[in-house]
């Protein structure tokens, strides 16, 4: 016979997990892929291109949970697209429209602004005071607002000179040792965001927070927000009390030496900076700013982890942009040489192109758009969460649920956009003021609302110049064998955050000995 105790936690447990399967089966939800008993949906979960799966749900499920009369009164909104799955006691949502994102993440921005809780990047890895994944409160607004001031629209082309300089930087490397492109665009982002953030300038790629940055990036992108980012352990946040040696809590171990990592990676460049600023050497930046004036509302825990999100943030998706610019220009190498037309026809062949050029070359800016479309860098934007229940169309969301927008389906809507897989600028031009605004990928690539990218203009500005210098001065072609034969670049995602294709091969050259005396005489 059972003890009373067993009987008992059998009973409760049996409650609980009908509880949960009973919420979960609730029928206004929006609807989404059959779940299987308590553990949801677990199983429907991809860890490769989960982008392509997440439109296919939106695309399926979306659909059944409408009514004729609410099908036809939402023509002009795509019907099917929100689905939700389940994953235990967890609602995700995922949003496969611009109209479904604007409505709720931008319009109803006051509930929809908040980070789930994860327990391995946050308190495990110890990285959850970095902005992207802070929780929606009053520190974290004033992280925004001084972010802002430091990287806001108006204050973009006092970094001007410090973006043409790195530009140039990239250029020659690129030259040298094109096989190393990722070295090279991750010296370029590191360079400009340790001048922007922390007044350092590095002499070389073997500056010591350089390399701090590529192995504490790696580690962020590889392994802690491997897998979408989600661990057994955010799931069950119980697993976080069981002790290292345990079988299956190896996450721990693991987590206690990334710990280790991302804390230096946070302190070591801020202590450097509040040295300099003793010293009375430090350049012009956000901390330099923070600390000499430092308010009521900052303090230097939040202003090292509000500059270390900058400098983390800006990398791996900046990379991804450019690595998906190169992959384009392999494919589509007749975009290249209208772009380099029009720039040889702009700009001439006997200087580089400048900021002040850039009304005058609307294909390169179509080109450019095209990137952050056909590429989308981060294909899942960051996951929202909301903090209220909400209706949305009928269908109940409730609160503390993850909401994910799927950037790449929104920017594979054949409404918007035929065609939507071939890279083709001249989508931008022929269409009246009112649609080229909508069809305006940036409205998209950067998120939405009050967790919308703080770093898009320097991201805009400093993608704009690589490209168009890029394009003035380097032929990027397929790589030949020695017989001869093309190489196809393998387009292979293995990330599953950023949508960076695994290291492609190609070859770059400069179009001419006068683009080669240019960037080497710059
Ligand atoms: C290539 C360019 C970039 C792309 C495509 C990009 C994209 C994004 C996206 C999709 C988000 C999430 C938005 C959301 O949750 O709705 C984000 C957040 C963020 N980005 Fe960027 N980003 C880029 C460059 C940068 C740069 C250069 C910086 C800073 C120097 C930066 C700083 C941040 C920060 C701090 C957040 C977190 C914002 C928050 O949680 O409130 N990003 N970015």
């Amino acid at each position: 016979m059972d003890s009373p105790i067993t009987v008992l936690t059998t009973l409760l447990v049996a409650i609980g997990v009908s509880l949960l399967w009973f919420r979960g089966v609730r029928k206004d939800y929006p609807p989404g892929p059959p779940p299987i008993p308590v553990l949801g949906n677990v199983l429907d979960f991809t860890l490769k291109e989960l982008w392509i799966t997440a439109a296919k749900w939106t695309r399926d499920y979306g659909m059944s949970f409408l009514s004729t009369s609410t099908y036809l009164s939402t023509f002009h909104n795509p019907p099917g697209d929100v689905c939700r799955l389940r994953v235990l006691n967890w609602n995700i949502v995922f949003l496969g429209s611009y109209e479904a994102a604007d409505q709720l993440l931008e319009k109803r921005g006051a509930i929809y602004s908040d980070r789930p809780t994860l327990q391995m990047s946050g308190e495990l890895c110890g990285i959850e005071k970095l902005v992207p994944l802070s929780k929606y409160d009053a520190t974290f607004k004033s992280q925004r607002r001084h972010i802002q001031h430091t990287i806001g629209t108006r204050v973009i082309p006092t970094y001007y000179p410090l973006i043409q300089s790195q530009t140039l930087t990239v250029l020659r490397s690129l030259v040298d040792t094109p096989e190393d492109y990722v070295t090279h665009l991750r010296n370029l982002t590191g360079g400009l965001s340790l001048s922007v953030v922390y007044g350092h300038s590095p002499q070389d790629g073997n500056d010591k927070f350089l390399l701090m940055a590529t192995e504490c990036l790696s580690i962020l992108a590889n392994d802690i927000t491997s897998g979408g980012g989600i661990w057994a352990v955010d799931v069950f946040p119980f697993f976080r009390h069981l002790p290292a040696w345990f079988p299956g809590a190896g996450f721990k171990k693991k987590a206690q030496i990334w710990k280790v990592k991302m804390q230096e990676f946070v302190d070591a460049p801020f202590l450097h900076a509040k040295k300099c600023v003793v010293e009375g050497t430090i350049l012009p930046s956000f901390c330099s700013k923070m600390l000499l004036d430092q308010s009521e509302d900052t303090n230097e825990d939040m202003i090292k982890h509000s500059a270390n999100s900058m400098f983390a943030a800006s990398a791996d998706t900046t990379i991804t942009t450019m690595s998906q610019f190169i992959l384009a220009m392999l494919q589509y190498p007749e975009v290249m040489r209208k772009a380099q037309e029009e720039i040889d026809r702009v700009v001439g062949t006997g200087r580089l192109p400048e900021y002040r050029d850039r009304e005058s070359l609307p294909y390169v800016e179509a080109v450019l758009s095209e990137v952050w479309r056909w590429g989308v860098p981060s294909p899942l934007n960051l996951p929202h969460c909301s903090t209220e229940d909400d209706f949305y169309r009928g269908m109940f969301i409730p609160k503390g649920t993850i909401v994910v927008a799927n950037l790449w389906a929104m920017l594979r809507d054949e409404t918007l956009y035929p065609n939507a897989n071939l890279f083709d600028p001249e989508r931008f031009f022929n269409v009246d003021k009112e649609l080229r605004a909508k069809i305006d990928p940036r409205n998209v690539v950067f998120g939405f609302g009050r967790r919308r990218c703080p770093g898009v203009d320097l991201a805009e500005s400093a993608i704009w110049l690589l490209v168009v210098s890029m394009l003035a001065t380097l032929n990027i072609s397929k790589k030949v064998d020695r017989e001869g034969g093309i190489i196809e670049p393998k387009v292979v995602y293995s990330n599953s955050f950023f949508r960076v294709p695994d290291r492609i091969v190609f070859d770059i050259k400069p179009r001419s000995r006068q683009a080669l005396e240019l960037i080497a005489e710059m």
